[in-house]
C-alpha cells in the first residue's frame, strides 16, 4: 500500500487541489510540505496532534515536513470556523504558547539533521510594510471572491472586521514565501483551512506562474456530528498540567461504541490491517478495543510509563479497587460554610457534573458514592477532618471519579 492509499484507508483526507499529482508526490517522497499552528493558547490539542501525526506519517515516507508557528497569524486571529472574532491577544501571551508548542512538538516529529523545519511567520510578517505589501499582493486578490469564501460564510450576518478578513492574506502570504524560501510545495491542514490554503496556491501561481498544492484532514467528528476531542470542562490537552495522562487515557477509553474503529484509524499507528480485523468486534471486545486505542494514544503523547500506569489504574477502578494515579481534585477554603462542605459542591466543583442541577439529579438517582458507598441525601455535609490527608474517592456513574481533599 503507498503512503497516499493509506491516508485515504485511515480516512484522513478530506479534500485536495490535484489527487493525481499529490498522490505522486508525496508516494515519492517529493513533498516539502508544510502546517500553520497559531498559539492561541499554552498547550496543543487533539486537533494539533491529528496534524503532527499525518507530519510523521509523511516524514516516514521521506518527504519533508515544516512546522509554521504563527507568531504573526496569532497578532491577526483566524476567523474560520468561529462565529465571534477572537480575544486579541498580547504579544507576551503569543510568545509565551508559541514557547509551549515548539517543546510539545519536538516530542512528536524529529527536527533533527534537516530532516524537518521548524519556523516563526513572525519573521516575516511582522516586518512588512502596509504600503508595500498592498501593492505587492492586493492586486491579486479579489474582494469580490473573497466574500464568497467557505470560512467567512457563517460570519456574512453576524459580522467581520477588516482585522480578520484580513487573516486569509497573511496565511496566502506565508505558503509564498516558505515556497519561495524552502522550496514548499504544499500545504495541509483541517478541513476548515481550505480558503486559506487556496489563496496560497492563487498567490503563488499569480506571483509566479507555479503549481502548489493544498490537502485538508477530515475534522474528527463523533457519531452525533461532534468535534472530538472536548469534555465538558473544555479541551483535552496534550499537556500532562493541563490534562492528566490518566484523564487522557479515561478520555479514549469512554468513546462510544460507533467511534472506536473511526479513532483507532484515524489517530493510530497500528497496521491499518490490524484495525481492520476489529472491524467485526462487538460487545466487551469493543470495550477491548478502547482500551486499546486509549494506550495506543497515551504512549504517543505521554510514553510508554504513563500508557502502563493509567491502564492500570483503569483497570484497578473497574474492579472497585483504590487507583493511587487517580485525578485529584482540592476543595477551596470558600467552599466551606461552617466548617463543611455539601455533596452537590463537591460533585460540581470537582467537575464530575457540569452543573449543580445534574449534580443534584446524580445524588438523588443514586449514582454518587463517596469511598464506595451510595450518597442520596443531597443535603448530605463533609467535614474538613473527612476531607483533609488524603481525602475521599468520589465517584459518579461507573467511569467519572476523583479523589477529593483538602490541604
Ligand atoms: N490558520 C491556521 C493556522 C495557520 C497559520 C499560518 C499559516 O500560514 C497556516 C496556518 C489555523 O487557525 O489553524
Amino acid at each position: 500500500m503507498t503512503i497516499y492509499e493509506e491516508l485515504k484507508a485511515r480516512g484522513l483526507i478530506a479534500q485536495v487541489t490535484n489527487e493525481e499529482e499529490i498522490s505522486k508526490m508525496v508516494n515519492e517522497g517529493k513533498a516539502v510540505f508544510y502546517i500553520g499552528f497559531d498559539p492561541t493558547a499554552d498547550s496543543l490539542h487533539v486537533g494539533h496532534f491529528m496534524a503532527l501525526c499525518l507530519m510523521k506519517r509523511l516524514q516516514e515516507a521521506g518527504n519533508k515536513p515544516i512546522a509554521l508557528l504563527g507568531g504573526g497569524t496569532g497578532m491577526i486571529g483566524d476567523p474560520s470556523g468561529r462565529s465571534d472574532m477572537r480575544q486579541m491577544m498580547t504579544i507576551e501571551t503569543i510568545q509565551h504558547n508559541c514557547d509551549c508548542f515548539k517543546k510539545q512538538m519536538s516530542r512528536f516529529i524529529d527536527f533533527s539533521e534537516g530532516k524537518a523545519l521548524m519556523v516563526n511567520n513572525a519573521d516575516w510578517l511582522m516586518e512588512l510594510n502596509y504600503i508595500d505589501m498592498l501593492r505587492e499582493v492586493g492586486p491579486h486578490f479579489s474582494v469580490n471572491r473573497m466574500l464568497t469564501a467557505e470560512c467567512y460564510k457563517q460570519r456574512m450576518e453576524k459580522g467581520l472586521s477588516f482585522l480578520e478578513f484580513n487573516y486569509m492574506i497573511m496565511q496566502s502570504y506565508d505558503f509564498y514565501e516558505l515556497f519561495n524560501r524552502y522550496g514548499c510545495n504544499m500545504q495541509f491542514g483541517g478541513d476548515d483551512q481550505w480558503s486559506n490554503m487556496l489563496g496560497g496556491t492563487e498567490l503563488i501561481r499569480r506571483k509566479l506562474g507555479k503549481d502548489a498544492h493544498a490537502m485538508t484532514i477530515t475534522l474528527l467528528l463523533n457519531s452525533e456530528g461532534k468535534k472530538m476531542g472536548k469534555t465538558q470542562s473544555g479541551a483535552v490537552w496534550l499537556d500532562p498540567e493541563k490534562t492528566s495522562p490518566f484523564d487522557f487515557f479515561q478520555y479514549w477509553r469512554n468513546v462510544a461504541d460507533a467511534d472506536v474503529l473511526k479513532c483507532l484509524r484515524m489517530l493510530t499507528f497500528l497496521p491499518i490491517e490490524q484495525i481492520n480485523e476489529m472491524d467485526h468486534w462487538e460487545g466487551s471486545q469493543l470495550n477491548q478495543a478502547k482500551e486499546i486505542l486509549a494506550y495506543e494514544l497515551t504512549k504517543l503523547v505521554h510514553g510508554e510509563e504513563e500508557a502502563e500506569k493509567s491502564l492500570k489504574s483503569a483497570k484497578e477502578l473497574f474492579a472497585g479497587g483504590n487507583a493511587a494515579d487517580m485525578p485529584a481534585w482540592e476543595m477551596e477554603e470558600a467552599d466551606f460554610v461552617d466548617g463543611s462542605v455539601d455533596i452537590l459542591t463537591i460533585v460540581q466543583k470537582s467537575g464530575l457534573a457540569p452543573t449543580r442541577s445534574e449534580a443534584r439529579r446524580n445524588v438523588e438517582q443514586g449514582g454518587v458514592t463517596v469511598e464506595g458507598e451510595a450518597v442520596t441525601d443531597v443535603k448530605t455535609l463533609f467535614t474538613k477532618e473527612q476531607l483533609s490527608g488524603e481525602g475521599v474517592v468520589v465517584k459518579r456513574g461507573k467511569k467519572k471519579f476523583v479523589r477529593v481533599f483538602v490541604k
